[in-house]
């Protein structure tokens, strides 16, 4: 028996769909949603990241607003393309594709995004009113991850699931997302200094893989049946590499493979975090 495929790629491309209708109805009125990158240095996959970003922008209406600056840029020049696009009537949401170079503070920069122009979700004002339950935009990855698992009636309410990772963008959000009332399920954080992730995840309903370690998941920390995400990038040999072992298949009942599951997902939220932005502003 093999896995239920949770398809990222198609469901991201149904959602486009839907958002084109939003999209148009905001462009009649004279809003067209806009979506800001600004891309610091040359890395070959972050580039790829902010283009397909940008092709997904053409294909159901928004704005592109695109800045680049080079890899030696100071904190100050990124600070200032922040202000530009803060200020920026056309850009009713934007991102600064992380990593960031080293002398660059990630911390300072986010920081310096207007709250209601943070695409990402990751502005502590946003993140705070995500603790607090109140509403502002939400990380992109959390949220595709749930709504690829409700779009696959995959349940949540009761659950018990393992997120395994504890970055900013990824495993702490969506802990604090799945166990809002509204997905309550109950959340195991595991991470690096956990003593005994299989015994976690052989308990586990579902499993978030988003520690970027290749193959860390094996079948044999699988409950039979269990729903397994695998959000981890890693790059071995230039290739892209998840978090969970190709096996895991056989014994899952769900899996959202790496590329084609949570990836395309995390664009699609982040062009849903545009629309409603720019339905939200003035
Ligand atoms: N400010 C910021 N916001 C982000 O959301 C953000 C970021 N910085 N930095 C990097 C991570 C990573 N990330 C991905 C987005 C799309 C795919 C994606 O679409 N992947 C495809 C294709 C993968 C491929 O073939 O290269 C797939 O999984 O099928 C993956 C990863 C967003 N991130």
């Amino acid at each position: 028996m093999s896995a239920t495929r949770l398809d990222g790629k198609a469901t991201a491309g149904a959602i486009r769909t839907e958002l084109t209708e939003r999209v148009a109805a905001l462009t009649a009125a004279g809003r067209q949603p806009g979506l800001g990158t600004l891309l610091v240095g040359d890395d070959p996959g972050s580039r790829w990241y902010v283009n397909a970003k940008h092709s997904d922008c053409a294909q159901v209406g928004i704005a592109s607003i695109q800045h680049e600056l080079p890899a030696d840029a100071s904190q100050a020049d990124v600070l200032a393309v922040v202000a530009e696009l803060n200020a920026d009537p056309a850009c009713t949401g934007y991102i600064v594709q992380l990593p960031l170079p080293r002398q660059v503070s990630e911390a300072a920069v986010l920081e310096a995004v207007d709250p209601d122009k943070d695409a990402d979700g990751l502005h502590p004002t946003n993140l705070g009113r995500l603790v607090l339950g109140v509403p502002g935009p939400l990380p992109c990855t959390p949220l595709g991850i749930v709504e690829l698992l409700r779009r696959y009636d995959v349940p949540l309410a009761g659950a018990e699931v393992v997120v395994v990772g504890r970055g900013v963008t990824v495993g702490r959000p969506l802990g604090l997302l799945l166990t809002r009332r509204s997905e309550n399920a109950t959340v195991t954080l595991c991470h690096t200094g956990t003593r005994d992730l299989a015994a976690h995840t052989r308990a586990a309903d579902v499993v978030v893989a988003a520690a970027g370690v290749p193959g860390l998941i094996t079948a044999d920390m699988v409950k039979p049946g269990a729903a397994v995400l695998d959000v981890g990038v890693s790059r071995v040999d230039g290739k892209i590499a998840g978090d969970v072992a190709a096996e895991v298949v056989d014994v899952a009942g769900h899996v959202a493979p790496n590329p084609g599951g949570v990836g395309p997902m995390t664009r699609a939220m982040l062009l849903s975090n545009v629309v409603t932005l720019a339905e939200q502003a003035g």
